[in-house]
């Protein structure tokens, strides 16, 4: 448990606040994105106005009586914020509830013929065939003849900054990219990261991802360096078993990932190889637990994900919404010590993603102050500043 006391839970309910713009103006923003994108039926956008109507005036209601998931939703506090308004309930649920009342809307969920049709493929499936995806992978052909720790340190790197623009946060930040100042680390514990995985690894490492895309096809050649190098022996990919935050990568946007990989000329055909046959031989596996959907903060971990994380060499969290899951979705003060925050996680634990949200910790006094003087609050949400922060020590020697 974090020595910190601890800070306010972000809510929705404050106008001109970040989470407050995401649900008066991203969320309704999706809707129309989605609508326009797929052919869908007037029940479908019958169910779209309501929703659109509910999440932005009305109050959480709760799901129907046979959708196969209202219990676990019960569990996870609907009981609780049913009849409430959106906007004053923890942001982290009504964010997530937002998405499971869409994929209702759209028929993903339930019985039907539009059952499993992912209602963001267009999207994600526009950023993966993008002429940016092949510049990318062309990149990799000037790394294969430089030393392995610097492919490494090239690679986490392309992992990390693929955090930066999912597809939500494209939707409402349009133009912030070429505004912004250049890219920069608020925060660097890659040597620690590095030291948990030397050369000679053999360990387990789970990455729980993020985006698909452009930031999955990095996640996945980063663990085929790791595998190929034999600094880690098996790597276990969580991924979202539905759709989620419109570019959350799901197993069939793996699929695709991989597929991409694998028709790309040079250096990336040969990383798909090494993916393709560690999913064969069980050296890569592809989890998509419930609870990587849920609307609560990794502190809540059911037991079966906790044990699956004590055992790994290292966990790592892709992106801005896993780093508000893992430390809390609460207004911290920015120096808050990550390995506080963290301090209960089962097993050595990173952290690397673009700064999207209000939620911070681990800032040097100095480092705050710069980024405060220079840009008032923007760079905590603007995507254009990134983290690497490891927790290094298990729970067990942290007792
Ligand atoms: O997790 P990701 O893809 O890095 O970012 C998700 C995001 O765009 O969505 C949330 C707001 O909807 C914020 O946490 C963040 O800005």
């Amino acid at each position: 448990m974090p020595v910190t006391p601890a800070a306010p839970v972000l809510l929705g309910n404050e106008p001109g606040s970040f989470p407050h713009s995401v649900l008066a103006e991203r969320h309704p923003a999706i809707i129309r994105q989605v609508r326009d994108a797929f052919p869908y039926g007037p029940g479908q956008h019958r169910a779209l106005d309501e929703l659109l109507k509910s999440c932005t005036e009305g109050v959480i209601e709760p799901l129907p009586e046979d959708a196969g998931d209202r219990d676990r939703w019960r569990a996870w506090g609907l009981d609780d914020y049913a009849g409430r308004s959106w906007f004053d309930v923890p942001w982290l649920w009504s964010e997530s509830y937002f998405y499971r009342r869409l994929l209702g809307a759209v028929g993903h969920v339930g019985p039907g013929a539009w059952q499993g049709i992912d209602p963001f493929r267009p999207f994600k499936r526009a950023e993966l065939d993008a002429p940016e995806t092949d510049e990318e992978l062309a990149a990799l052909d000037a790394l294969q003849d430089r030393p392995e720790e610097e492919r490494a340190r090239a690679l986490l790197h392309g992992s990390l900054w693929g955090n930066r623009a999912d597809l939500g946060f494209r939707l409402s930040a349009a133009g912030t990219e070429a505004a912004e100042p250049a890219p920069a680390l608020v925060a660097d514990d890659s040597e620690t990261l590095w030291s948990l995985l030397p050369p000679s690894g053999t360990g387990t490492l789970c990455l729980v991802a993020d985006n698909a895309g452009r930031e999955l096809v990095p996640d996945l050649l980063l663990i085929a360096h790791l595998l190929a190098e034999g600094r880690i022996g098996r790597a276990v990919l969580h991924v979202k078993p539905y759709p989620y935050y419109v570019s959350d990568a799901t197993a069939a946007d793996v699929v695709d990932a991989l597929q991409r990989l694998a028709a790309a000329p040079g250096a990336a055909a040969g990383y798909a190889r090494v993916l393709w046959s560690a999913m064969a031989d069980g050296r890569l596996t592809v989890r998509a637990h419930p609870f990587s959907c849920a609307p609560l903060p990794y502190a809540d971990l059911p037991d079966d994900l906790r044990a699956e994380f004590a055992s790994a060499t290292l966990t790592l969290f892709k992106g801005d919404l896993n780093y508000r899951r893992l430390v809390g979705d609460r207004l911290w003060p920015p120096t808050t010590p990550f390995q506080d925050v963290t301090a209960w996680f089962p097993g050595p634990v990173a952290a690397l993603r673009t700064l999207k949200s209000d939620v911070i910790t681990g800032l040097s006094a100095p480092t705050e102050s710069a980024l405060v003087a220079a840009q008032g609050r923007r760079w905590r949400t603007g995507g254009t500043h990134a983290l690497i922060q490891v927790n290094a020590s298990s729970e067990m020697h942290r007792k």
